[in-house]
């Protein structure tokens, strides 16, 4: 069902309006004002999918209804309907933000196509500052220990530079977590975020997976296939573990880097790529170095800057906070309602020993939700969250 309001003083068109529209679709439920400010109180209070809005009109004209929307519903689509003499304002309206302007009387044909292309974009607006808000939702950081406080910080300056990145923590301390900010707050973040995790992938494959490959580069490669380095042209591409590649995947990472271009396997033409590199790695790179397992001039070039990722234990005072957010997030997912944990309990989860992994604590706050009493409590901890 799609809610269309018509604002228009003249009961003749508003008339013709409301029967073109139903008797087009019988998914379109029309509801009428008869003026600007009746319009707008209407749009206050209700949702509408699509409003039709005459210009010319006593109390508050078009133009004055078309601004009071966007400041407060500016998901939805306007259409402006213009007599004649007020063409030229019909144009401007689009740049006030007005989604198409039709003239009167309305042409049949022109009306519905317009109505049908509006509802379609406002349906694909909704469903994208849906997913959008499920995104962020799932990758919220949480913590106003500073430690948390220093890397959101870094996170602001270094996000909308171009520099390169190098992310050092133990597992599961938000790594990815601050690779997925740093795309986000840059001007790239329109462009694709790819992923790709060095240590999952057999180190005779990570080559054609990052840099693609032609058809017969080896058995396997019946087709032509681009890598992930194609892949995130424009945007940014996130190299997880990567302590663990081969050292000739290296030295073709390090060309991608200085030269910005890559081949496929199996080919020497060059393809341009415009990629930043974010990193992540919980080894200590320095002792691969020294250990020959990782390039130095790799190292330089990645490490521009370095953000380290403090594991759990050096801040402590988010633990509650972490908690809390978990809790809320499993009730959701789970359907059930939300447990509260005593103080003693969350002291107790405090002082754990949780070598630095935020994914335990979150497995050990689930365990306590299914497990533990109405209100958990210090024994429940006791029993149910050893590891
Ligand atoms: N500050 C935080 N607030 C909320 N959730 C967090 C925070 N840090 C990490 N998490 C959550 O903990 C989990 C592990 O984080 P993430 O995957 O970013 O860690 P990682 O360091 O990249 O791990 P690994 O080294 O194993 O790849 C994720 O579900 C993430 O959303």
């Amino acid at each position: 069902m799609s809610k269309i309001l018509i604002i228009e003083d003249e009961a003749a068109i508003r008339r013709v309006l409301v029967k073109i529209l139903t008797e087009e679709n019988d998914s379109y439920q029309v509801i009428e004002a008869e003026d600007g400010l009746s319009g707008v109180e209407l749009i206050k209070k209700e949702d509408y999918d699509l409003v039709l809005c005459d210009i010319k009109m006593p109390k508050m004209d078009g133009v004055e209804v078309l601004e009071a929307v966007k400041k407060i519903k500016p998901e939805v689509p306007i259409v402006m309907i213009s007599g004649h003499g007020d063409l030229d304002t019909a144009v401007n309206t689009m740049r006030l933000g007005a989604f198409d302007y039709i003239s009167k009387p309305p042409d049949l044909n022109r009306l519905l196509n317009t109505v049908r292309i509006a509802l379609d974009r406002k349906e694909l607006v909704v469903e994208n500052t849906r997913l959008k808000k499920k995104v962020s939702k799932n990758y919220e950081m949480i913590g106003e220990s500073p430690a948390i406080s220093q890397i959101k910080e870094m996170i602001e300056k270094v996000a909308p530079t171009e520099a390169r990145v190098l992310i050092t923590g133990p597992n599961g301390t938000g790594k990815e977590l601050v690779a997925h900010w740093l795309h986000q707050k840059s001007d790239r973040s329109k462009g694709p975020m790819i992923e790709v995790n060095c240590a999952a992938i057999p180190a005779e494959l990570i080559e054609s997976e990052l840099f693609g490959h032609v058809k017969g580069a080896f058995t396997s490669a019946n087709k032509d296939r681009a890598g992930k380095f194609e892949a995130a042209n424009g945007g940014t591409i996130f190299l997880d573990e990567v302590g663990d590649m081969s050292l000739s995947a290296q030295a073709k990472v390090l060309r991608a880097l200085q030269e910005n271009k890559v081949q496929r396997v199996g080919s020497d033409k060059d393809i341009k790529v415009n990629v930043r590199i974010v990193a992540a790695t919980n080894k200590d790179l320095k002792k691969e170095i020294s250990e020959g397992n990782f390039r130095e001039d790799l190292y330089h070039r990645l490490a521009v800057i370095l953000i380290k990722v403090p594991p759990l234990n050096d801040r402590r005072e988010d633990i509650p906070l972490l908690v809390d957010y978990f809790t809320n997030r499993i009730a959701s997912e789970h359907g059930t309602s939300q447990k509260k944990f005593s103080d003693k309990a969350l002291k107790l989860l405090q002082e754990y020993d949780w070598t630095g992994n935020i994914r335990e604590l979150r497995n050990v706050v689930e365990r306590l939700i299914i497990l533990g009493a109405a209100e958990v409590s210090e024994n429940d901890v006791k029993l149910f969250a050893s590891k």
